[in-house]
């Protein structure tokens, strides 16, 4: 895989990448593939599918974060990180923000603590447990929580609630099933502050970044 290749679409995103990011992302990639082969920790083969649908998929979402995460160092909880999306790949490009990733399967966090240090990602941590068992030990913890893949929104939305502070913000990167998911979401406990439509360079799928905060707080609940 080739850092050409991933620069070509990265360059359309519009985000100001250094060549260390870029350097760290395509070494994520490669340890991902050779994981991968390994562990199947994706169902998605091939370098250069991985690069489009996988990492730009990821820090599409970054444009949207930077503008509602104004904090300095904001603490984000990635839900079922699986191989580390998104985390990985904003944590890299965002060493700022402190990344919590809760993943349950412990393969998959072997490798997410194997790239940590692979990386020497300072601002991740990984947590092999359920994300029912986090919000009870860590409650009200986290500025933001994201996931990608994970679950319907409802349930997310559910599973986010406790982690979240009071006027904590949950980002739901959805494709197209997105309206007929916001339909089952009661919109008296939550609010819809952004729904945006991003755009994966070089592949024609639709892809849209939710950004939802409680209309009330967890411990009014
Ligand atoms: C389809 S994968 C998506 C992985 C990654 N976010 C991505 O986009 O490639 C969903 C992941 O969520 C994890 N998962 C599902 N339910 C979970 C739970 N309650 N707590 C923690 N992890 C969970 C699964 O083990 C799996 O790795």
């Amino acid at each position: 895989m080739s850092s050409e290749l991933m620069a070509l679409g990265i360059e359309n995103i519009g985000l100001d990448l250094s060549s260390s990011n870029i350097a760290d992302l395509d070494l994520f990639l490669q340890e991902m593939g050779r994981w991968n082969r390994v562990h199947n920790l994706t169902a998605i083969e091939g370098a250069e599918e991985s690069v489009r649908l996988h990492l730009i998929d990821s820090i599409t979402v970054l444009p949207v974060m930077r503008q509602f995460l104004t904090a300095a160092n904001p603490k984000i909880a990635d839900l079922g990180s699986g191989g580390g999306l998104p985390a990985i790949p904003i944590a890299i490009v965002q060493p700022t923000w402190h990344l919590t990733l809760i993943e349950a399967v412990r393969k998959k966090t072997a490798f997410l603590q194997h790239v940590r240090g692979r990386l020497a990602l300072k601002n991740i941590e990984v947590l092999s447990e359920r994300v029912e068992a986090v919000a009870q030990s860590r409650p009200r913890q986290f500025d933001a929580v994201i996931s990608r893949a994970f679950t319907n929104l409802n349930h997310f939305l559910d599973l986010s609630l406790p982690l979240l502070k009071p006027g904590g913000l949950v980002f739901a990167m959805k494709a197209k099933r997105a309206d007929e998911e916001l339909l089952e979401v009661s919109m008296s406990n939550w609010t819809l502050l952004a729904d945006e439509a991003l755009h994966i360079p070089l592949l024609a799928v639709e892809r849209r970044l939710l950004v939802l905060s409680p209309a009330i707080t967890p411990s009014t609940l």
